[in-house]
């Protein structure tokens, strides 16, 4: 079956390019000129980007057949991407166009137009595979700063919310988003000051610096209780808004900056993994966006103004139930068979149902041709999925064209109660397109322009169909009164009107039959209204309605095929604007989103990296010189471990080898003198000679006792000494580090000290009364001097070197003869004896401490009294100055220890921080280059290269 009919429509009328201009362009917008053709603008918010305007420019001045590519120099592409403002008046085809041998003008128009609709889609995917690649490269950087965040946890700079604009901040007194200083110079956000008003409620970065005009806004209280500024934390001036990534942290009467500050490195980025893991949920679901090809356009209007049959006249196809009076009653979507396995029929959905093709259950299925009634006054469904095979080629086609899916969703006319729920469905995310059919004879009604008032806020643009154009007579009058109401209701439309809005008849396109087979085109074949045929609307199409055929002689009848030549001609613009107004919607509502959020969030991460790669070099930096700082600190602990063990020992054993020594000499000492000491004990008398004895004892045992305390004494100074120097050395090595024991000198040596008199277990004897040997020494001396003189004298030389005094007697007794010797002996003897006993007792206070002092000395000899106490008392000392030896010992072993950690922890750090800094320099780049790359993709013109091809 051929299509020719449809796709021909514009190219089957020969030579009447120059016959002068036509009707639409001569009834159309006031300000066209003649001849002119419709415009090609750029349609959503924001101007006409210059290069959008050079495309079109150059599509309408193009030939159809256009430049070559290869041929064309950027230069001369370039000319066009200035804003031309003649460029894009609608002008007449020029004269020197190339036209195919045995092809009209209007067959290369038309194929200039096809041309053109495929650059569209062209660009369209050239733009959608692009952010489809940038999303990806996007995500896997994302995945990988989210892996880093849990190794080396990121650093977030610090921001602030302000909701009260100052006067002096910002300058224009916006309340929005507003960078002031970047630390990464080379990079811009891509929050402009247009964009920016548009976003209410943007967080303002922190201006905690100080003389920033903010902090004038600040209560000074507010000002003396900020918080210092941590050091990991970025320093105000360099901390800038996030969009994407920011972390809300709100949480009573805490800023933001405070929170930053107060919360946990770690805190912080785990909050920052969250985000991150929305952002890439986000960037996926936009991915999934971009990539899903279909798109809805919802047909609204007023009741009976003709929107079944427009949207029959966009298929070709008599799909939707046309009536004389108002008969829509649901919403009815048709979409592609191909979407139904190509099987036509009806899925009517079930009120409250939420429809889900693959499952039954939530609708009915009527063959197409139970529609009609299906739609009059249904009230057990909510709508009906239309699904209808698709008669025109895939470069006509406007279900399904290979860049887009478009379902066509016929709503029911607009009146008091199905306003609200036309508007509901309209503000629907997926609802790409709005078109606004209205009655040409009845112009906007109150619910049409409510619609459309409302709809303009959302929609901005509306794509208004001004339908049975072929009723009016003044046509020029009813464009202009259309128009003027249009720019009352949606000024945006208006400016766009030559692309906008339509003036047609969708009578005047010829439809198939439904369900008479698919892509045959029910046209059948010839559907050129010249034809004299009655056929002349297709073999199985129907005539168009109203319409019967002229029979008033062949000039009326030509006229009569002029016309609705010129009506197919003006269904086809407005087709075509359609189109484009459906993929540039798309741009918008598809692929602008994911470059503005691709944008964000790549600015954020370049941010966020840049700060990070900062503070890892900053972070290296501080721990290279901690490592330059603990170098020499762990080589001088080291070394005073060794030499402090050393000094110490050094210091313990001298002092105890002075304390041995010292108690040695003064024990023994004290032990020598004992005999010759003032013991303070009075001689009783020789009666009580033995407690003499015992008391001398005694006295002497404690002087020798007291001699050992006072070496105790002397010890205990010298530990204090030995203490205080062990405490020096740890002050000096350890500092405060040194942990000081709490020694108690007094209680050193506490062993009873009555100990001796127990161990001494002296007894007195009679002997020790009398000193024999010294009474000898004595007596000798005697001799020696007056004793010597008498002898001498009286008894000659043999007394000389005699025994003293009893060679004296026997010299004696011979002189005087023994028997007078023997008188005078006797008592001699006893007078002798009496004088020596009484001579020996008068000794005992002489004798007996001399005595007993040789006792003890030997009996102290016997237990080794002077080498065991110099021993005890030297081995107490050394076991007390143990104990603060250790501690120092400790103490420094652990200081090294303490370093030895600390150089292995910082050298770990250092060695992460450096894979950091390297990871976060290549993110800053790598962040760099997508972005790059999403800023190429332009959604407002045409791709490089396209512009040359198309220059005339
Ligand atoms: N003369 C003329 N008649 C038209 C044109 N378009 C539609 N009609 C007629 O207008 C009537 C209403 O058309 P429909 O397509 O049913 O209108 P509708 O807006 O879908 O109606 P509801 O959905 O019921 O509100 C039908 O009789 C059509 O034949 C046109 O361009 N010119």
């Amino acid at each position: 079956m051929s299509q020719e009919p449809f796709s021909g429509g514009a190219s089957s009328s020969a030579g009447d390019s120059s016959s002068g201009p036509s009707s639409s362009q001569a009834r159309g917008n006031p300000s066209r000129p003649p001849n002119a053709r419709p415009t090609y603008v750029t349609v959503g918010s924001g101007s006409t980007s210059a290069s959008a305007a050079a495309l079109t420019a150059m599509l309408e001045s193009d030939s159809g057949y256009g430049g070559s590519i290869m041929g064309d120099s950027v230069a001369g592409a370039s000319q066009h991407r200035g804003w031309h403002p003649g460029s894009t008046e609608d002008m007449p085809t020029p004269s020197h166009t190339p036209v195919l041998a045995g092809e009209t003008s209007e067959a290369s128009e038309s194929e200039r137009r096809i041309l053109a609709s495929h650059v569209h889609q062209l660009v369209y995917n050239q733009n959608r595979v692009a952010l489809g690649r940038c999303i990806n490269r996007t995500v896997e950087a994302l995945q990988e700063l989210q892996r880093k965040n849990a190794s080396w946890p990121a650093h977030y700079p610090s921001v602030q919310r302000v909701d009260t604009p100052t006067a002096s901040y910002p300058p224009t007194g916006r309340t929005g988003l507003t960078r002031t200083q970047s630390d990464t110079g080379d990079f811009d956000l891509p929050i402009s000051p247009s964009n920016a008003s548009t976003r209410p409620n943007i967080p303002k970065r922190a201006l905690t610096s100080s003389g920033e005009d903010i902090a004038e806004a600040e209560s000074s209280s507010a000002t003396r209780n900020r918080p210092v500024p941590e050091p990991r934390l970025i320093t105000p001036q360099i901390a800038q808004e996030f969009s994407i990534l920011k972390l809300d942290l709100k949480l009573g009467g805490l800023s933001q900056t405070e929170l930053v500050h107060s919360l946990e490195k770690q805190s912080i980025a785990s909050l920052l993994d969250g985000k991150i893991s929305q952002s890439i949920r986000h960037l996926l679901s936009l991915r999934e966006r971009i990539e899903d090809t279909s798109s809805k356009v919802l047909v609204t209007g007023d009741l009976n103004a003709g929107k079944s049959t427009f949207c029959n006249a966009l298929l070709r196809k008599k799909v939707l139930p046309e009536d004389q009076q108002p008969c829509t009653s649901i919403f009815c979507e048709v979409l592609n068979a191909s979407e139904n396995g190509g099987v036509e029929e009806v899925h009517a959905v079930h009120k409250g149902k939420l429809y889900d093709r693959n499952d039954e259950s939530t609708y009915d299925v009527y063959p197409l041709k139970d529609l009609e009634k299906l739609v009059v006054d249904n009230d057990r469904h909510s709508q009906a999925k239309v699904y209808v095979r698709d008669i025109r080629s895939i470069d006509e086609s406007l279900l399904s064209n290979g860049v887009v899916d478009i379902s066509i969703i016929d709503a029911p006319g607009l009146n008091k109660d199905s306003l609200k729920t036309t508007a509901v469905f309209a503000r629907q995310e997926e609802i790409d397109v709005v078109v606004f059919v209205v009655s040409a004879e009845n112009h906007f009604t109150l619910s049409a322009k409510e619609f459309i008032w409302n709809a303009a806020h959302e929609k901005a643009y509306i794509f208004i169909v001004v339908n049975r154009f072929d009723n009016i007579r003044d046509q020029a009058r009813c464009q202009r009164m259309i128009l003027e109401q249009v720019a009352h209701l949606s000024p945006r439309t208006f400016k766009e009107s030559a692309e906008l809005v339509h003036f047609v008849s969708s009578n005047a396109i010829p439809t198939a039959l439904a369900g008479r087979g698919g892509g045959g085109g029910g046209g059948g074949g010839g559907s050129d209204p010249s034809d004299d045929d009655v056929d002349e609307y297709g073999g199985d199409g129907e005539r168009p309605k109203g319409r019967e055929p002229d029979s008033d002689g062949p000039g009326k009848k030509n006229k009569g095929k002029e016309k609705e030549k010129e009506r197919i001609q003006d269904f086809e613009n407005l087709e075509q604007s359609l189109r484009r107004f459906v993929l540039e919607k798309r741009s918008r509502s598809k692929l602008a989103p994911a470059k503005t959020y691709l944008l964000n969030v790549l600015s954020d991460i370049h941010t966020l990296a840049a700060v990070n790669r900062d503070v890892a070099q900053s972070e290296i930096d501080r721990v290279t010189r901690e490592l330059q700082d603990l170098e020499p600190l762990f080589e001088q602990s080291v070394k005073a471990r060794a030499e402090v063990s050393d000094e110490i020992d050094r210091t313990i054993e001298q002092t105890c080898s002075e304390i041995y020594s010292h108690t040695r000499s003064s024990l023994s000492a004290a032990i020598a003198r004992v005999a010759e000491e003032d013991l303070g004990v009075h001689y009783p008398g020789f009666l009580s000679a033995f407690q003499y004895a015992e008391d001398i004892k005694l006295a002497m045992l404690d002087q020798i006792s007291t001699a050992l305390t006072s070496c105790e004494e002397a010890a205990r100074q010298r530990t204090v000494q030995g203490v205080s120097s062990i405490k020096a050395l740890g002050l000096l090595h350890l500092g405060n580090e040194y942990v000081d024991m709490n020694f108690r000198s007094d209680v050193m040596f506490r062993r009873r000290r009555d100990a001796l008199v127990r161990e001494i277990d002296t007894e007195v004897e009679l002997w020790d009364f009398f000193d024999l040997s010294g009474l000898l020494h004595r007596q000798e001396k005697v001799a020696g001097t007056s004793m010597a003189l008498t002898a001498v004298g009286v008894m000659g030389s043999r007394m000389v070197g005699g025994v003293g005094w009893v060679d004296g007697i026997i010299g004696a007794a011979r002189v005087m003869g023994t028997r007078g010797i023997r008188t005078l002996v006797i008592p001699g003897m006893v007078l002798a004896v009496i004088a020596a006993a009484t001579y020996a007792v008068s000794q005992i206070p002489t004798a007996l401490p001399r005595r007993l002092s040789t006792k003890l000395s030997a009996e102290l000899t016997t237990i080794d009294y002077v080498h065991q106490n110099s021993d005890r008392v030297a081995k107490e000392v050394r076991k007390i100055l143990r104990f603060p030896a250790d501690n120092l010992r400790v103490g420094l072993q652990r200081s090294v220890e303490k370093l030895t950690a600390r150089r292995e922890e910082t050298t770990k750090v250092r060695g992460e921080t450096e894979v950091a800094r390297k990871y976060f320099g290549n993110l800053v780049r790598e962040s760099g280059e997508i972005r790059g790359a999403v800023q190429s993709v332009d959604l407002e013109g045409p791709a490089p290269g396209i512009a040359g091809a198309y220059e005339s």
